[in-house]
């Protein structure tokens, strides 16, 4: 993607929609006039009284025990620097953002017009009432060590400068991995700092109480090495100034171990680099453009380990792996300070839960095939939701160990449960099959290319890697909309049928011999091949495409036709059916048929969970199905509940290994415990169901609609299961998000088709 493209998408990102990132959403039922006077007045009066009484009561009655204040002035903002308070507004949406997403952290973004010192305590000093706990963000040195101090001396919550400890924690847990894999002792370690502002005082000080010898530290600010007979030395910088006779940053790092940048872009050489020790340990952490590229300083030293803060990069060193779960840690103990036990606890479980066994599910969400502890693996990836069972109980202990905690947690195992429940699994299984896509993006055909949406939906599949467009239509409509909007498609293919009589003829050759004696005429079959869907399904056939995406602009019926005429069904498989991913609070939840099959038999039943048992399989999901109807077990006679309790019988006869039970009402699918309180004996018993196979289209798609209206899950479908090869159905009018989504299950259908 070019540079301007990229800077023109985050523009785009912020300021499509509802400006900005995040929002405010009730937790509570607002829908009658009776929840209104629970909410306001008068009902709003019994909970204030209740506080008044007992101050403590606040945390029981309002959303404060779960509210954190992300602070800035904008003086530091990553490495943009003295930005001022609103153009740093976008990054403290940003980590309030990540706070949610990462550890269900709700976050108000304050950015301050102060940078007094005084002002600045007594500003947030004053919020103290609101917030659970303070993250203080982007302040620039010296004034954010005074800051931080008073406010954890003067505040009975958790205040962190992130970019002092978050960034402390992180790296120190990425050291301390990086020196076992290069066997480098920390107490021998030749460090130079870049960088003498908040994120590297607080590294440094952070390495020597690891073991680190300071007087083996080498920092540079602007000036140069900071040594000790410079004048004018403020207090924090002479803590690490030496009296090695260097002034350069190419002086100081000759035959040094370590380089730790936190500091501005493009400021270690290569030639710099070479100079350092065996097997160096290069943190280039500037944000967002690191002290030496990553490509160049892995080119120049085969043995460095190296790190930056970036996410496109391995090993990305960037406090995100910390504040989400050092906050969630200490708030669900309502610890009164962040100390250094429970930092010391954050690093520790950071660094040994690198060496753990990766789970596929994180392979898969970084197209790796073997994440694995070393050179290339020195700490977690951000997405890892292990880091939210691991660092959250380990600071939380460190906080009831040390004496600061307000609340007890007696079962931990309860808690890493609780946890769990916490993270909504839906974006990240998006991204999870977007990864997978963009390991081996594939060539897609876009029928109707000729159309706005659905060339953004190509620009953006193209840009992540996730496809291969092949455009079809008029090739000069198609280059309009493309100039018009400035889609940056250039070099892709597009075909236009009308122009190509040698592809024609043979796609219509074909069709005639499949469908010669269903009724179609060669004459017929050469004008069937002048829609775009047919020509399509043809290129896919003969391997002149991968996938086939169509439908945004015709009914259903009429995009699945051709495909079936000339794709075909999978071997060995009876009919098609359509399912949807429901990306709901609760999780994922597979729907079937929502799309093909009226009114289905028995037969048709088994195959369509057959089907549906397989595709959500590729997902990485393990299928747990549940044949629903309106009665339990046979509570109900009838023909719906009868013909489901059949195929359930007959799918346990002849399919033991699937994980199926019913015929059940959606409430005990998707309720386990009153499933087992009344059904102990079901297959599903562990776990609620996953996947919902309904019993009549009719069933199916009025749930999965009350699902995205009501429910608020995003759809993500239909996903046409059964083809031969990877074709896809959009619904009428889909968004270009829906579009994206959809090319991006086509592609990994498409790779999970090729390999079988
Ligand atoms: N990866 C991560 O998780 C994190 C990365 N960072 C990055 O670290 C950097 C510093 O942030 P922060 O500490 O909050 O900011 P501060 O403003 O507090 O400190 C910046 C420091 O960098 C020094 N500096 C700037 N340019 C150079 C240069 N060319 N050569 C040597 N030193 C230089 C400044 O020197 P002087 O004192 O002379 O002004 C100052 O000491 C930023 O790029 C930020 O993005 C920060 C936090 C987390
Ligand atoms: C990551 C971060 O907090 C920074 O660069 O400032
Ligand atoms: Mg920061």
């Amino acid at each position: 993607m070019s540079k301007a493209r990229r800077k023109q998408d985050a523009l785009d990102y912020h300021a499509d929609g509802r400006p900005g990132k995040i929002e405010v959403i009730p937790t509570k039922p607002t829908a009658s006039q009776g929840d209104l006077t629970l909410a306001y007045s008068p009902g709003v009066a019994e909970p204030c009284l209740k506080i008044a009484e007992n101050t403590e009561d606040v945390y029981k009655y309002t959303a404060k025990g779960n509210l954190v204040a992300v602070i800035s002035n904008g003086t530091a903002v990553l490495g943009l620097g003295n930005i001022g308070p609103e153009a740093g507004k976008p990054v403290m949406e940003g980590k309030g953002l990540l706070f949610k997403i990462f550890a269900d952290i709700d976050v108000f973004d304050l950015e301050l017009d102060v940078t007094n010192v005084d002002d600045f305590v007594r500003t947030v000093k004053a919020l103290e009432p609101t917030f659970g706990g303070v993250n203080l963000e982007d302040i620039k040195a010296p004034e954010c060590f005074e800051i931080e101090r008073r406010l954890k001396a003067e505040m009975k919550i958790p205040v962190m400068h992130d970019d002092q400890h978050g960034t402390a924690i992180i790296s120190a847990a990425a050291l301390l991995n990086a020196c076992e894999l290069q066997n480098k002792k920390i107490e021998d370690l030749q460090i130079v700092v870049s960088g003498a502002g908040a994120a590297a005082i607080s590294c440094t000080r952070l390495y020597i109480a690891l073991g680190a010898k300071k007087e083996k530290v080498v920092m540079l600010d602007r000036s140069g090495v900071i040594r000790k007979n410079r004048e004018k030395l403020d207090e924090i910088k002479a803590e690490f100034a030496t009296d090695r006779p260097i002034n350069t940053l190419e002086e100081a790092v000759k035959d040094a171990d370590v380089f730790i940048g936190l500091s501005s872009a493009d400021i270690l050489s290569a030639k710099a680099l070479k100079s350092m020790a065996k097997n160096p340990i290069v943190f280039a952490m500037a944000n967002p453009n690191p002290e030496i590229d990553y490509e160049l300083a892995v080119k120049t030293r085969k043995d460095v380990i190296m790190a930056t803060g970036r996410s496109d990069y391995p090993n990305q060193v960037n406090n995100v792996l910390g504040f989400p779960y050092i906050f969630r840690g200490a708030l669900d103990v309502r610890a009164t300070t962040i100390n250094e036990e429970m930092k010391l606890a954050a690093v520790r479980a950071i660094a040994a839960l690198a060496k753990e066994t990766v789970p596929e599910a994180i392979n898969v969400a970084y197209n790796a095939k073997n994440l694995r502890y070393g050179r290339d693996y020195i700490i977690p990836k951000p997405m890892d939701s292990r880091l939210i069972t691991t660092v959250a109980p380990a600071v939380a202990k460190a906080a009831i160990n040390s004496g600061v905690a307000r609340a007890e947690i007696k079962d931990w195992d309860a808690y890493a449960q609780a946890l769990k429940k916490r993270l909504g699994m839906d974006d990240a299984l998006m991204r999870g099959i977007a990864e997978k896509a963009t390991s081996a993006p594939k060539r897609v055909i876009f029928a109707e290319a000729d159309n706005y949406k659905i060339l953004k939906a190509a620009q953006i599949v193209k840009d992540d890697g996730i496809a291969i467009p092949i455009l079809l239509g008029n090739k000069k409509a198609i280059n309009t909309i493309i100039a018009e909007h400035e889609l940056g498609l250039d070099g892709v293919t597009i075909i236009d049928p009308m122009e190509e009589p040698e592809m024609l003829e043979k796609f219509a050759q074909n069709l005639y011999k499949k469908r010669q004696r269903r009724g179609i005429s060669l004459y017929e079959a050469r004008k069937a091949m002048r829609d775009r869907n047919y020509f399509g399904a043809s290129m896919v056939e003969f391997g002149d495409g991968d996938a086939l995406i169509s439908g945004l602009t015709k009914n259903y019926a009429s995009t699945v036709k051709p495909a079936l005429q000339i794709i075909g069904t999978e071997e060995g498989v009876n009919r098609v059916a359509g399912m949807y991913l429901m990306l709901t609070k609760k999780g994922p939840i597979f729907c079937a048929d929502t799309t093909i099959n009226v009114n289905p038999t028995v037969s048709e039943l088994v195959d369509i969970t057959l089907l549906v048992n397989e595709s959500v399989k590729r997902f990485n999901i393990n299928p747990r199905i549940a044949l629903l109807s309106y009665s339990n077990f046979g509570s109900n006679k009838g023909e719906i509940p009868e013909k489901t309790r059949e195929a359930v019988k007959i799918l346990h006869q002849k399919h033991p290994k699937v994980t199926v039970d019913g015929e059940m009402q959606a409430n005990f699918a998707l309720n386990q415990s009153l499933l087992n309180d009344n059904f102990p004996f079901s297959k599903l018993k562990s776990a609620p169901a996953n996947t919902l196979v309904f019993p009549t289209l009719e069933a199916g798609n009025i749930a999965y609609k009350l699902l995205q209206e009501i429910g608020g899950a995003e759809a993500v479908g239909p996903i046409l299961l059964g083809m031969n090869k990877s074709v896809h159905v959009l619904q009428l009018d889909s968004s270009v998000r829906e579009i994206v989504n959809m090319i991006t299950i086509a592609v990994v259908d498409a790779q999970a088709k090729q390999n079988s």
